[in-house]
């Protein structure tokens, strides 16, 4: 149908939002989840720490930059582990997952933010639907299932 293919055409031409997204994990494992700040979309959901690349900047540096505004702490090396892609009403996303192991700092919400240390299964809802993917891959290499929620998605 025309319609249709005026529509994927559409969709195919949307630029992506790149996204740094850290995936800070503790000594025991424990991964650190934050709440989105009030007026952003999805706000309230959980998600990890991270935020959009800007202009000139690599996916470590905006990620550097992000958990110091967002988290005030001062990451170690971050090298992407994976990299997926979301298709919101607000924005196509492409992800670039980051494992995070060492940091210096003591955590602020300087955004008004709500954070958890999480363990898998996470016992905090709702979760970011972007985010769903690596929290199968986490959870598998943990040997956890994961089950996405069907209303979120
Ligand atoms: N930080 C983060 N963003 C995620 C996750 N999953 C997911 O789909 N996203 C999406 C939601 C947003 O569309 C986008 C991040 O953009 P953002 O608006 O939070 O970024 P930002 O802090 O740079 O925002 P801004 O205030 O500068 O506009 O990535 C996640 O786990 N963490």
């Amino acid at each position: 149908m025309v319609v249709e293919a005026v529509a994927s055409e559409a969709a195919a031409a949307r630029k992506h939002t790149e996204v740094a997204v850290g995936i800070l994990v503790r000594h025991d494992g424990a991964l650190l989840l934050s709440t989105r700040p009030p007026g952003k979309p999805y706000a309230g959901y959980w998600e990890f720490p991270g935020g959009k690349l800007e202009v000139g900047e690599t996916v470590e540096q905006a990620l550097r930059r992000e958990l110091v505004e967002e988290l005030g702490v001062a990451i170690g090396p971050a090298e992407v582990w994976k990299v997926t892609e979301h298709d919101y009403p607000h924005a196509l996303v492409r992800l670039h997952w980051c494992k995070v192991h060492a940091w210096t700092g003591e955590f602020e919400m300087r955004e008004g933010q709500a954070m958890a240390w999480q363990q898998l299964p996470l016992d905090v809802s709702p979760v970011l639907p972007g985010a769903y993917p690596v929290l199968q891959w986490l959870s598998e290499e943990r040997g956890i299932a994961f089950v996405p929620p069907e209303s979120d998605s």
